[in-house]
Formats: C-alpha cells, sequence, structure tokens
C-alpha cells in the first residue's frame, strides 16, 4: 500500500438515521464503509452480511433495494444508525479511527420507545461506551459484526448471535383485510412510494424464497439427490446446481400470475430450473405490471428451464410427473366466480392429481377458485399445501371452505403497512 493510502481520511457521516415511532430497538454500526457510503445506505458492501442475517432472523428473503431495507427495519420495529457522526479513518479500517464525533442518539431516543441498543461489532461499542452511554444512560450489547473481515463466524453463526435482537421486538400481526381495502392499501403504499410493479417484485421474490425453502428440506430429508448448498445458505445469492426436475409455476393472465413470472426468473437465477406454464404468451398479456414482469423473466431464463404455451394436458401432466414443487400462480384476488374458464379449470385439476402424487403445492396469494373475499370455492379449486398471501390476509382463506384448500398460510410482509392501517376497513 502506498503512502497516501494510509493516510486517513475524515469522513462525515452522511446517511439519515432510519426510524419512527415505532422502533423498539436500536442497532448501531460505527460509521458507513466507503461501499455503504456509495451505495448512500447501511451496509452497502455486498459481501456485508448484515442484511442476510436480518432476513434470516424472520424467514424472509433478503432486501434488495434501499427501499426495501428501510421497509424491513420500520416493519420489524428497528432502527439503524450509526455511533458517528464523523472521524478520520483509513478506507473500511475500524482499528485506524481518530477525532470520533458521536451521532445525536437523543433525536431518536426522543422519538421512540427504544427497549435496547444493540451495536454491530467491538468498535462500535466501544465507541458507544465512550462517546454515547453517559448521554444515553442506557447499555449497550454487543454483537458479532456482519463485516467480510470477520470471517471467522459464518452466517449461521451470526444468525444465532443476533437471536437477543429479535426477541426485543413486539411482534406485528397483519390484520385481515376485505379485498376493496387491499387495493386501498396498495394505493397508500404506492402513494408512499412503492409502486404495484415493485410490490410485484417482492411478492415474487417471496413465492421463490419459500419454494426454494421447500427443494432445500427435500435434499436435506433425502427426498432429493441435487447437490446444493446446505440449507443455512438460504440467504446468499446467485449460484448454479445441477437440474433436477423443474419446478412447475403456473400463470394466469392476470397480476397473480405476474407473480409466478417473477418467482420463476428468482428461482431460475438461484440455480433452480422451472417450468412455466402460461396460456397467453409474455408479450400477449394485457395486465400490468404482470405483462413487463413476464417479458424480463421470459427474456432472462436460462437454458435449464422453459416456457410451455398452451401446453396438452398430456404436456402439463408430463411437467408435473416428479416435480418437487407446482406453484399456482393462476387467479388471486381478480377472480370471484363459481366456475373456471378452461384451461384454467383443467390446470387445477391437474396441479390437484399431481399432490396426490406427491407433488407440494404452493398458492400465491389464495388457491385458484377460491374467492378471496367470501371463500366461496369454485368447482375447480386448487388444493394447497401452503398458501403464500400477499401483504395481509383475506377473510375467504379463513372461511370454512377457504380453510380447507389453503393448508398453511403465511403473510408475505412486502411492504410497511402499519402506518396506514388506521381506519381501514377490517374484517374481523
Ligand atoms: N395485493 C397486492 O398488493 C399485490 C397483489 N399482487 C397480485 O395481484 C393479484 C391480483 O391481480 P389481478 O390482476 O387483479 O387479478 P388476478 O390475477 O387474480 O385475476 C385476473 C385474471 O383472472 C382472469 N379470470 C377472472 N375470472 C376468471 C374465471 N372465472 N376463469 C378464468 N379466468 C378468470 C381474468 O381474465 C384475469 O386474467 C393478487 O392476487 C396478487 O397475487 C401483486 O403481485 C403484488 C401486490
Ligand atoms: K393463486
Amino acid at each position: 500500500m502506498g503512502e497516501r493510502a494510509q493516510e486517513r481520511e475524515h469522513i462525515e457521516h452522511g446517511i439519515a438515521p432510519v426510524f419512527d415511532g415505532r422502533s423498539e430497538v436500536l442497532v448501531l454500526g460505527t460509521m458507513p464503509s466507503p461501499a455503504s457510503r456509495e451505495a448512500a445506505f447501511f451496509y452497502g458492501h455486498p459481501q456485508n452480511r448484515f442484511w442476510r442475517v436480518l432476513a434470516a432472523l424472520f424467514d424472509e428473503p433478503a432486501p434488495v433495494t434501499n427501499g426495501e431495507r428501510t421497509d424491513l427495519l420500520l416493519r420489524h420495529h428497528i432502527a439503524l444508525w450509526d455511533v458517528l457522526a464523523s472521524c478520520d479513518i483509513r478506507g473500511a479500517s475500524d482499528a485506524s479511527i481518530a477525532n470520533a464525533r458521536p451521532n445525536d442518539l437523543g433525536r431518536i431516543l426522543s422519538a421512540a420507545p427504544i427497549r435496547r441498543v444493540f451495536c454491530t461489532g467491538a468498535t462500535s461499542a466501544r465507541l458507544y461506551g465512550k462517546l454515547c452511554e453517559p448521554a444515553t444512560g442506557l447499555a449497550a450489547v454487543k454483537l458479532p459484526s456482519t463485516s467480510p473481515a470477520n470471517a471467522a463466524w459464518s452466517l449461521p453463526r451470526l444468525v444465532e448471535a443476533y437471536r437477543p435482537l429479535a426477541a426485543e421486538l413486539s411482534l406485528f400481526e397483519p390484520p385481515v383485510l376485505d379485498v376493496p381495502a387491499v387495493v386501498d392499501l396498495e394505493a397508500a403504499i404506492a402513494a408512499a412510494g412503492t409502486g404495484l410493479d415493485e410490490l410485484m417484485e417482492r411478492a415474487g421474490r417471496f413465492l421463490a424464497y419459500e419454494v426454494r425453502k421447500v427443494l432445500e428440506a427435500r435434499v436435506m430429508d433425502g427426498v432429493e439427490t441435487v447437490a446444493v448448498r446446505p440449507a443455512d445458505d438460504l440467504q446468499t445469492g446467485p449460484r448454479r446446481s445441477p437440474a433436477g426436475v423443474p419446478t412447475v409455476i403456473f400463470c394466469g393472465n392476470g397480476n397473480n400470475g405476474g407473480d409466478g413470472w417473477v418467482a420463476a426468473r428468482y428461482l431460475d437465477a438461484w440455480g433452480f430450473p422451472v417450468c412455466l406454464i402460461t396460456a397467453t404468451d409474455a408479450s400477449d398479456l394485457v395486465a400490468e405490471p404482470a405483462r413487463t414482469a413476464a417479458l424480463r423473466a421470459q427474456a432472462s431464463l436460462g437454458p435449464a428451464s422453459r416456457v410451455l404455451l398452451s401446453p396438452s394436458d398430456a404436456e402439463v401432466a408430463a411437467a408435473l410427473r416428479g416435480a418437487p414443487v407446482a406453484v399456482d400462480a393462476l387467479l388471486g384476488t381478480g377472480f370471484a366466480h363459481r366456475t373456471v374458464r378452461a384451461p384454467f379449470d383443467r390446470w387445477i385439476a391437474a396441479i390437484n392429481e399431481a399432490r396426490r402424487q406427491g407433488v407440494f403445492v404452493l398458492a400465491a396469494d389464495v388457491p385458484s377458485g377460491l374467492s378471496a373475499q367470501t371463500g366461496e370455492s369454485a368447482a375447480t379449486t386448487v388444493q394447497a399445501d401452503a398458501t403464500l398471501t400477499m401483504i395481509v390476509p383475506k377473510p375467504g382463506l379463513f372461511a370454512p371452505a377457504g380453510a380447507a384448500v389453503c393448508g398453511f398460510v403465511r403473510t408475505a410482509p412486502l411492504a410497511y403497512i402499519e402506518p396506514f392501517l388506521k381506519g381501514a376497513r377490517t374484517h374481523l
């Protein structure tokens, strides 16, 4: 390293803290690294495991954009900042810090019911103790650093060490909302900066994440023999694995289908081949953002995956034979009829037959054929092993007929919705 690279640089923090009146814990690093300053957000180095650790704590896919990362923090009532407002530092070397000036944590502590402070590493804990604790009167819990330099700590070990943070947080139970109230909620989320296209991206990624959990569990159980990394690596990024029988993803023509197209893109990118079944070519779809999402997915699928356009019943059955998982993204909240039109009725029957043969069926938002609002079930309705419902649960999922076809219900928390719930029409 040359003489100049050894010199300390004066750094001002420059990234606004994340918190609001619901924040319950305060997580503090030392100072944004050069990569974080470049990304204009905390823990921006792609190899830093902070976001993967938090996501794993809550069993969610790792957030990608700064907006998603902010949402994740606020949803879980976590405030995030750093101990220092400015210092002199060499690169990202905490050991080189001089002339340290602390941030005014009173800004957060006076606005939020912070129960506990956590420091992400030895340097932030030491500087917090010296520069902040006398003013805050709150002792901090020291957590291991998630930086790539802390290579001795594997991701699973970090996740275990961070569990006390999650244990401090009160759980948010999303309310059951009528379908028209979900539409209002979407509009409020969009007005606050997260559009339907971004929600669909998150929905599809969450679906892919749930599929991946099923696939990796099957490997652990010895049902699948493809060589994949162990399940505790679920948060890591793209990688390739030898192809097993592809996951079959059934996509309808509306935005429920869009969730399926996005899920296909992620699974393929993560190394899990897919067979996507659709009645309409991506370019002929009308609903947005489904059309844009489908075109993007179609263009990105690798050679191990394929799209079957209007396949025969025999081709559908062949795709399902031996498949580990079938994703039902045919009909979502837009369906409210007594009968399902062809070919979707036949595809639903094929999914249900495949489930009887052992294929795991995951429904996107709501099992197709079930009215998300009333819980009435069409003659042909998907029988799911699990349903990943988007943003909030809908009443139909809990009506007697609905509960019978949903399997295990999980809500995908696609956005920070608490600020928008006041006055929302809830079903229960
Ligand atoms: N809630 C959210 O914030 C998000 C929801 N997403 C997903 O979007 C769907 C709702 O999408 P929408 O386009 O409104 O409706 P659907 O896709 O459910 O259905 C419309 C589709 O279905 C066809 N159709 C209607 N009736 C029938 C019938 N009887 N037989 C056959 N086909 C029928 C219609 O022609 C349309 O093509 C929601 O469920 C979520 O999955 C976003 O992805 C993210 C945010
Ligand atoms: K569905």
